[in-house]
């Protein structure tokens, strides 16, 4: 968890051969094992894969989403926002 990543590193994880990585705030998650169970589907979670998805995150997700599904995916923290 005490990784850090810059958003480069991250948008290099956008495929099933690299692994799916998102940004949601400072926190960086690994869905690639994830994306098959996504209640919202595969498809949408995979378009944001290697960017920074807060604001779709948001849009669809509660706190309570975040802290439940942390422990499992969160990998690190985004180095540039850490700094903020
Ligand atoms: C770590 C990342 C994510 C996790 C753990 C996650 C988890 C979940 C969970 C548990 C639900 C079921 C509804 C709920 O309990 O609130 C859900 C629904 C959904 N998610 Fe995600 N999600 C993630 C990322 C995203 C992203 C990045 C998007 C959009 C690009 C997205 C779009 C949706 C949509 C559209 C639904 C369905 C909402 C509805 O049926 O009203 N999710 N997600």
């Amino acid at each position: 968890m005490a990784k850090t990543f810059t958003l480069a590193d991250v948008s290099t994880h956008k495929d099933a051969e690299n692994g799916l990585y998102i940004v949601i705030d400072e926190g960086v998650y690994d869905v690639t094992n994830f994306v098959d169970e996504h209640p919202g589907g595969a498809k949408i979670l995979k378009r944001v894969a290697g960017k920074d998805a807060s604001k779709q995150f948001w849009k669809y997700h509660n706190e309570g989403v975040l802290k439940k599904y942390s422990e499992k995916l969160r990998i690190g923290s985004v180095e540039e926002k850490a700094k903020l």
